[in-house]
């Protein structure tokens, strides 16, 4: 077994996942990072411009310790994403639901360019369309068809939140869905966009919920009557881990 493989089968059993926020700059990553950290008021709405990056640690309810790595979003700086993408379990994609002139463009492009890249391959996307307290800002269908992801989606009702996912159905079950998008690599990709304000914080720890809750899905082994009552996951990788000791 390789070094990497052990240590992943490591950090499988600590539960320990690792989500990566990206998206262009000023899409709101740092504030909707400190919302779900609960910071205060006034340090939600101070965020300034991430030169570099930041890993957060958010303890989730279950137990699972997410290390959330937010890497800045200018432009001179998207060079370093790719640093990043290794033992990836999430990438949360922010983008900025106001700004329909980057989003249609720049936001659809750099988004296709980090999904075509192999260590991203079947890692969960969570797409964050933030913003949302900003009156006229894009619907979730809009965000969805200018990030070129689909056209086949299905509304999904969340307690509190609006999502939609992606579709994996037969094709020509009626007229809509078969005016598909080609979603290419997105075929056994989980992925969702939810409408968010990381100001209001509206819709924002529904979002990382399913995040969690769809990584959890892949990498352990849980029924969800035992995820409701709080109980520990087993790893998919016990065997594995357990010849560690
Ligand atoms: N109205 C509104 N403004 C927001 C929201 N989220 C973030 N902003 C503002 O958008 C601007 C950019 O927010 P940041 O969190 O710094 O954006 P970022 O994606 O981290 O940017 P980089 O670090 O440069 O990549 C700031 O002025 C925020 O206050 C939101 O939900 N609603
Ligand atoms: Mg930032």
């Amino acid at each position: 077994m390789g070094f990497l493989s052990i240590l992943r089968k490591a950090r499988r059993k600590e539960q320990e996942l690792r989500f990566l926020l990206i998206g262009l700059d000023n899409a709101g990553k740092t504030t909707v990072l400190r919302r779900l950290l609960g910071a205060s008021e006034e340090e939600v709405r101070a965020a300034a411009p991430t030169l570099g990056l930041q890993v957060r640690t958010w303890v989730h309810p279950r137990g699972y310790r997410i290390n959330l790595w937010d890497v800045g979003g200018q432009r001179s700086i998207r060079a370093y994403w790719k640093n990043y993408f290794e033992e990836t379990d999430a990438v949360i994609w922010v983008v900025d639901a106001a700004d329909e002139g980057r989003l249609g463009s720049e936001a659809g492009t750099e988004l296709a360019a980090v999904l075509a890249e192999g260590r991203l391959r079947g890692v969960t996307l969570l797409v964050l369309a933030n913003k949302g307290d900003v009156p006229g800002c894009m619907q979730l269908g809009e965000v969805a068809v200018a990030l070129g992801m689909a056209t086949r989606w299905r509304q999904v009702s969340e307690a509190d939140g609006e999502a939609l996912e992606a579709v994996h159905g037969p094709a020509g079950a009626d007229r809509i869905e078969t005016q598909r998008v080609a979603p290419s690599g997105h075929g056994n990709r989980h992925w969702r966009i939810y409408r968010c304000s990381a100001y209001t914080g509206q819709g924002v720890s529904e979002a990382f919920a399913w995040a969690v809750h769809d990584v959890a899905t892949r990498l352990y082994s849980f029924d969800s009557q035992r995820w409701r009552e709080g109980c520990t996951d087993t790893p998919r990788e016990a065997v594995g881990a357990a010849a560690l000791e």
